[in-house]
């Protein structure tokens, strides 16, 4: 069975930019304007032309580089504000001028302060006014969800009359239910008598977080444009975002009457482009455009999408212009994707004994740190490769005491061939300290040549990694070692120097030698 069409409407030029922030400049809003061409979105409203010169600039720049979609301005139903919207649509390969008027009897009472009579009577005259310039002439009641129904049915009868092919009923500020709301979109199509001269449509806000919800309702009663932004952009709580709306048709084809024509690949890529010229963050877990909408940390999730993507996943990341989904490591990952990880990294694991043993340790560093990155798990392993049971210097324990007037001082625990042995020391700084604890243990003799720090991963919970290069009668060696406490890490790369020069690594281990 062949599907209507639903018109993607973008507001984000206009609607969007009404955020308290999110003021774009005229070249901007070219640049997001081409994204959402090249996406395929049916109408871009770029635009309030009699708002400001740059609004007017701003329509008009974007009327004379989109080709593709149809460019649109906002306009009061004066006739000042339609000329000037036609002036700035002048250019468009195919220009739309969209007049409004509230319906509601709060608005026309307190705001407009003018008489239902009157409101009619100013809409039907601007889009009479609109149809002499442009050919495509949208009207929307300005908060329909709180206006009456017969007022509606008059208002709605007469402007399709006048030339209006677009009828809008917003739900300006987000009242509205999807049961009821969606109802009074299919009642007024089925009442007005010229209704099929028109397309309904819809444009919801999102006071109550159901702007999504309210639209997709109307598409369910028969709306056939739905008004949205990238990233769910707009006045106050924001407007229906576009990227949701597409998604949901497409994912649920089984259930919506509808088809859309977007490039859904282009999602992703504007978003971010939104986001950075707006310099609105999009949330980590907001749907499709979020940096978790396609992440999985928790292991039993990881195991099913490793064993089959669609038991925790009902889209594809990559559909929305995502590289790929992520399986993200954390406390709450277990041996599957952990193990998965290390061979995309080249690291395999001999038997399970080695993966438990590399697993135990990343779990223990987990609990320490929010999300363990490629970085992490090379400095981790890197750590773990070497036979464990035969190294003769092994860390247990460390407290360094580092006091503003107080010389810093380390009390170190290491095991020297399997015996736990304590000394303290206090040093020009605590890894100062720690070394010099660690040697009254191990009395090596060796000269430190080199001690370098690095944070593997950003933020504060980053680890650290030390290198430690130690000389002793001509032999060089590399140490290193990785924890979130840096005074820790210091002394495993210390260790793990000398563990090197005890076993001879030139022999065997050459490649850590210099
Ligand atoms: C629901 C929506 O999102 S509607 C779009 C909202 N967007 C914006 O308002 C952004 C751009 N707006 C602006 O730059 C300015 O408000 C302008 C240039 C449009 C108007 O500025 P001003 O002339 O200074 O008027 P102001 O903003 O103070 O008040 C709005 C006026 O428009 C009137 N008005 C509101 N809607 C309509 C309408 N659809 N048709 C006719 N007049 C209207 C109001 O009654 C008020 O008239 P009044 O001054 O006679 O009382
Ligand atoms: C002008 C209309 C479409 C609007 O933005 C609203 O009612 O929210």
């Amino acid at each position: 069975m062949s599907k209507d069409r639903l018109i993607i409407f973008d507001t984000t030029l206009r609607d969007g930019e009404q955020s308290p922030g999110a003021s774009m400049t005229r070249d901007e809003k070219v640049r997001i304007a081409k994204m959402l061409e090249k996406m395929g979105v049916d109408v871009i409203e770029a635009g309030f032309a009699i708002a400001s010169v740059g609004d007017f600039e701003s329509v008009r720049a974007v009327a004379d580089a989109v080709k593709n979609s149809t460019v649109c301005s906002l306009a009061r139903t004066g006739a000042e504000d339609i000329d000037r919207a036609a002036e700035a649509l002048r250019s468009a390969e195919s220009g739309r001028i969209h007049t409004f008027i509230a319906t509601s009897p709060i608005h026309m009472e307190y705001k407009l302060r003018m008489a239902p009579d009157n409101v009619v009577e100013r809409a039907v005259a601007a889009v009479k006014h609109a149809r002499n310039l442009v050919a495509d002439v949208e009207f929307s009641c300005e908060d329909a969800s709180r206006s009456e129904y017969d007022f509606m049915c008059r208002i709605i009868e007469q402007v399709i009359d006048a030339g209006a092919r677009t009828i809008n009923l917003p739900d300006t500020v987000g009242y509205g239910e999807p049961g009821e709301y969606g109802e009074m979109v299919s009642r007024l199509m089925n009442a007005i008598p010229n209704a099929d001269k028109a397309v309904f449509s819809v444009h919801c806000h999102n006071d109550l977080g159901l702007a999504v919800a309210n639209s997709l309702s109307a598409v369910m009663h028969g709306a056939r444009q739905v008004e949205c932004t990238i990233n769910g952009l707009g006045e106050r709580a924001g407007n229906a975002s576009l990227e949701e709306l597409v998604m949901a048709v497409r994912t649920r084809a089984d259930i919506f009457p509808v088809e859309v024509s977007v490039d859904a690949t282009q999602i992703v890529p504007t978003s971010r482009l939104v986001s950075s010229i707006t310099g609105f963050p999009v949330q980590p877990n907001k749907a499709i455009v979020g940096a978790n909408a396609f992440a999985h940390e928790s292991g039993i999730h990881q195991d099913g999408v490793l064993k089959y993507r669609e038991t925790y996943e009902i889209m594809r990341a990559e559909d929305v212009g995502w590289n790929a989904n992520k399986l993200v490591l954390g406390k709450h990952s277990g041996r599957a994707a952990f193990k998965a990880r290390l061979e995309e990294l080249g690291i395999s694991l001999d038997n399970q004994a080695a993966l438990n043993l590399a697993f135990t340790r990343f779990k223990e560093l987990a609990d320490k740190k929010h999300e363990i990155f490629d970085e992490d798990l090379q400095a981790l392993m890197s750590d773990v490769q070497p036979e464990e049971s035969d190294v003769k210097y092994r860390f247990i324990g460390l407290e360094a005491v580092s006091k503003t007037g107080l010389k810093p001082r380390a009390d170190i625990e290491l095991a020297v061939d399997n015996t736990p042995q304590q000394a303290s020391a206090e040093g020009d700084g605590p890894v100062d300290a720690a070394f010099k604890a660690t040697e009254m243990l191990v009395n090596s003799g060796a000269n430190l040549l080199l001690y370098s720090v690095n944070a593997i991963t950003s933020g504060t919970d980053s680890q650290g990694e030390v290198q430690v290069r130690l000389e002793k009668d001509g032999t060089i060696v590399n140490g290193n070692g990785a924890d979130t406490d840096i005074i820790i890490a210091s002394v495993k790369a210390y260790l793990d120097a000398l563990n090197l020069l005890e076993a001879g690594v030139l022999k065997a281990h050459p490649q850590r030698g210099i």
